[in-house]
């Protein structure tokens, strides 16, 4: 039995094909991010992670939008605690940020694909999700801005250390200082997303398909594709060759190899164990 929980969803759509949904479920304040989301999040993504039948996760918003970043009411709860000692207090800040952080990052921890389907707003902390996420598509409306500096922060959830990543130094660089709001045309242009789609539905379907296409795949060379890609953007050329060479050395030990061989050979799906 799935736990429950108030700030997001995990629903299994079909049986069989591997795909979860993991959905933010706050719709009547736009799936902004509480306190309790970066407890609950970060869990529900360990049990996605655990559970052998997930293969791969879709993350979306309820409602009208994907996310309109940090619970404003919970920034006081979170930066208003200014009792006692300076350096105290300081210190009780710093270690919130790193809990919070650290939900994100769950993300990447995460040994299942994590794929964002992002329509309307995705603003501020929506950003921090969604460039720790492994893809990326989104709807022709969606609206994206790196907020944070208008509310007086500098973004300390990861949009400044992936953004760059994904967009280049300069775009990330401009998004942040304005703040502006992008559209999804350009966020395709700029790299932040892969692709398009012209409504919501036609978003959740063709995510569907590119899901269950990468479920369908050998479960160990999809978890090693992710980890290292994710951990090589960290390494040397070298570093990372020699990682992944270590990686496959027993990797391609496994019956998958030989059922994808197989499977190719005899023009027919391949059929693996799941993870
Ligand atoms: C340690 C710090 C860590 C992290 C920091 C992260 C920083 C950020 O995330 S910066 C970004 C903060 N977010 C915003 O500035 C966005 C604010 N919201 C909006 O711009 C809009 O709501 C919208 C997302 C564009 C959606 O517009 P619309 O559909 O017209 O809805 P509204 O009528 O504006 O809102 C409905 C309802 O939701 C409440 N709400 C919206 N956003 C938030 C939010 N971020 N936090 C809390 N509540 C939010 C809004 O107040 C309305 O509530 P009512 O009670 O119905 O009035």
């Amino acid at each position: 039995m799935e736990e429950k929980y108030k700030t997001v969803q995990i629903l299994q759509k079909s049986q069989n094909s591997g795909v979860f949904h993991l959905i933010l479920n706050r719709p009547s304040v736009r799936n902004a991010l509480s306190l309790d989301f970066f407890a609950e999040f970060p869990k529900a993504l360990h049990a996605l992670d655990q559970n052998p039948n997930a293969a791969v996760i879709i993350l979306s918003g309820s409602g009208d939008h994907f996310c309109a970043g940090i619970d404003l009411k919970s920034l006081n709860v979170i930066a208003g605690d200014h009792s006692g000692d300076r350096g105290r207090s300081g210190e009780r800040l710093r270690k919130k940020i790193k809990f919070m952080q650290d939900a994100i990052t769950a993300i990447e921890r995460c040994r299942k694909p994590v794929i964002a389907a992002i329509h309307g707003a995705c603003i501020g902390g929506g950003i921090d999700i969604v460039t720790a996420c492994d893809v990326r598509y989104c709807t022709k409306d969606a609206i994206f801005s790196v907020k944070e500096v208008d509310l007086a922060i500098t973004a300390d959830l990861g949009t400044l250390q992936r953004l760059p990543r994904i967009v280049g130094f300069g775009n990330a660089m401009e998004l942040a200082l304005t703040g502006r709001r992008f559209s999804g045309e350009e966020a395709k242009e700029l790299g932040l997303v892969s692709r398009v789609f012209g409504s919501n539905e036609e978003l959740m379907e063709g995510v569907r398909i590119i899901a269950e296409g990468i479920g369908g795949k050998s479960p160990l060379a999809v978890r090693g594709t992710k980890e290292v890609l994710v951990r090589s953007r960290e390494m040397s050329l070298e570093q990372g060759l020699d990682y992944v060479a270590t990686w496959n050395s027993s990797m391609l030990l496994s019956d998958d190899l030989t059922e994808a061989i197989s499977a190719q050979i005899h023009k027919r799906k391949p059929l693996f164990a799941k993870l």
